[in-house]
């Protein structure tokens, strides 16, 4: 995949080739022990590298999720630039899952970390929240897209807690999820209209919402995490997502990386979960 071209292109591109497929690096403690390894930097490392050598040639996304990086302090975000850098160079695109959402200002400071190939911590897409109001994503928005970067917007999150605010009715009568993804569609409006299969702007919609009711057609990919550990199944994806099951990316961190610490375990856990999401596709695309 060459430089320069948006992001849209180069996940569309990644997900034909390798399978639309998401998988977690979430050193959480009890993995690391489960490992063999200890609840420090060194074993936070050890835990990171051996994820992405065992599935950075094999899954289309990478996402580390930088909270079980950021409480080991500063080596353990040391250990996270590393591991950005090793997971970009094994061809697998990397979304950063740091979920950052402040006032517009701040959110340029954001943008600087994550969305400019000047910095270390610089992935190929971030995660961000917009209930501080979607506008105020707009450095991020605009840093990530000057620089071929993607956006995954968080709508309605796979925990249990989310419909207390994204289900809740703005004064039109529309949900607050339902107006973030009005928003990110009309964000990916102009990056359809030039010919890309997927604008750079996703949203985050869990696999666990079931039946949300929403139009998740915003020309975006949709990030769907929820698989296995919150007991959502590549089954429920077709209830969640219906007609726009070919722009899903499901997501799983736990489900996969118990299969570890051998690296072959790790790949085929991978690979099970991409055939099944291949053979959902291929149901629901024959049905169609
Ligand atoms: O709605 C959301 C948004 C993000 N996440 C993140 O995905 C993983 C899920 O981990 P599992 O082990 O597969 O449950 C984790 O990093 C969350 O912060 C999410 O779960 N739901």
């Amino acid at each position: 995949m060459s430089a320069g071209e948006t992001f849209g292109r180069r996940l569309h591109a990644a997900m034909r080739a390798r399978g639309p497929f998401c998988a977690g690096i979430d050193p959480h403690p009890g993995l690391l022990t489960a490992w063999g390894l200890d609840d420090d930097a060194t074993g936070l490392e050890r835990f990171a590298r051996t994820a992405v050598e065992a599935l950075g040639e094999t899954v289309a996304v990478l996402k580390p999720q930088s909270a079980f990086f950021e409480r080991h302090g500063s080596r353990g975000v040391a250990v996270l630039e590393r591991v950005v850098a090793d997971a970009r160079a094994t061809g697998a695109l990397v979304l950063l899952d740091v979920k950052r959402g402040d006032i517009g200002s701040t959110m340029q400071a954001y943008a600087d970390a994550y969305c400019d190939p000047a910095s270390p911590l610089c992935a190929d897409a971030v995660t961000v929240s917009p209930y501080l109001g979607f506008e105020s994503l707009r450095p991020v928005l605009d840093t990530a897209a000057a620089h071929g970067n993607g956006v995954f917007v968080l709508a309605l999150t796979s925990n249990p807690e989310g419909p207390e605010v994204q289900h809740a009715r703005t004064a039109d009568g529309r949900t607050v999820a339902g107006t973030m993804l009005d928003h990110v569609r009309a964000a990916n409006a102009a990056a359809l209209a030039a010919g890309d299969p997927l604008g750079g702007v996703g949203v985050v919609v869990g696999a666990t919402t079931g039946g949300n009711g929403e139009d998740l057609a915003v020309g975006g990919p949709l990030l769907a995490p929820g698989l296995g550990a919150q007991g959502a199944t590549v089954a429920d994806l077709a209830t969640v997502f219906g007609a726009a099951l070919p722009q899903v990316v499901p997501s799983a961190s736990r489900e996969i990386l118990s299969a570890g610490p051998d690296p072959r375990a790790l790949r085929e856990a991978a690979v099970r979960t991409i055939e099944d999401v291949r053979d959902l596709l291929f149901r629901a695309s024959a049905e169609a």
